[in-house]
């Protein structure tokens, strides 16, 4: 079944952290890096983050440049893109900024472990799309994205949804900046946490870009699977 190109786009410390232990953002990058951060998501059909990092962050996930919402309008697409929280048991508060910000549409994925009344209380605001028994099936799910037109996705973390999309095979690319800071601790979230790969299954990537942005480095990976 086709699935969506799909990237993951984030920012990590020197150590490999996505955040602190206490799962609190922390600014690694800088503005250079936030505006390729913009134009990504202007540019994509659908932005994809786990419930981690809605509870942790409350992202809205919203095109910030005036300038790239007017173009996507002129386009006629909507302002934002498609905004998808990957949500097994529909945990979302109603009033998650994602919700209250931009205009747009907004997908909540959640399996069939999700209580009735609370996905019913989200169809009031999103789509909801069914898929897995217990967790999400992200196959299951990029292939439906994919049916419904969203060809081009931009995942933003975190670390657990990163690694059940690299896990399954369903990611192409991705694009980490490597920020001048040192977070550290073993419980830290990293840009791919999960179950870890056996040695024999380790997938091989291939290295696109290294660019110096400011006082880090942009590096660009093409999975050798994709
Ligand atoms: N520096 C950066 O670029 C970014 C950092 N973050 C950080 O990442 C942290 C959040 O990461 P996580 O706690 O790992 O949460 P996450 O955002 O990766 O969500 C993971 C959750 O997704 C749900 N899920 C449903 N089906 C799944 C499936 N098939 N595979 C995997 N997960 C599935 C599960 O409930 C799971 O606990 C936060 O501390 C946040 O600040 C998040 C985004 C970007
Ligand atoms: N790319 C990137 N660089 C950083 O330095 C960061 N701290 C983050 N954090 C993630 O960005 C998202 C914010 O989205 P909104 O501004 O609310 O639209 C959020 O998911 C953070 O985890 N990313």
């Amino acid at each position: 079944m086709p699935t969506p190109f799909t990237f993951i786009n984030a920012a990590m410390s020197i150590d490999g952290k996505i955040s602190t232990r206490q799962r609190r953002q922390v600014r690694i990058s800088g503005d250079v890096d936030f505006e390729r951060m913009d134009e990504l998501r202007a540019s994509s059909d659908a932005v994809m983050v786990g419930i981690g990092t809605v509870l942790a962050d409350d992202p809205s996930l919203t095109v910030k440049s005036d300038g790239r919402r007017s173009e996507r309008l002129e386009k006629g697409l909507d302002e934002n893109p498609v905004r998808i929280v990957v949500d097994s048991k529909a945990r979302i508060p109603t009033d998650a900024d994602i919700f209250m910000k931009g205009a747009g549409k907004r997908i909540i994925a959640v399996s069939e472990s999700a209580a009735f009344d609370r996905v019913e209380s989200l169809r009031e605001n999103a789509m909801v799309i069914m898929v897995g028994g217990d967790q999400v099936d992200l196959s299951e799910l990029l292939s439906i994205l994919d049916e419904m037109g969203i060809h081009r996705l931009m995942v933003e973390g975190g670390a657990g949804l990163n690694w059940g999309l690299i896990k399954n095979g369903l990611v192409d690319e991705i694009y980490s900046f490597i920020g001048n800071l040192i977070i550290g601790g073993s419980t830290a979230p990293t840009l791919i946490d999960g179950d870890g790969f056996d040695e024999a299954d380790i997938p091989a990537c291939s290295l696109i870009s290294a660019e110096k942005m400011e006082e880090g480095v942009l590096l660009k990976w093409k999975l050798k699977s994709a």
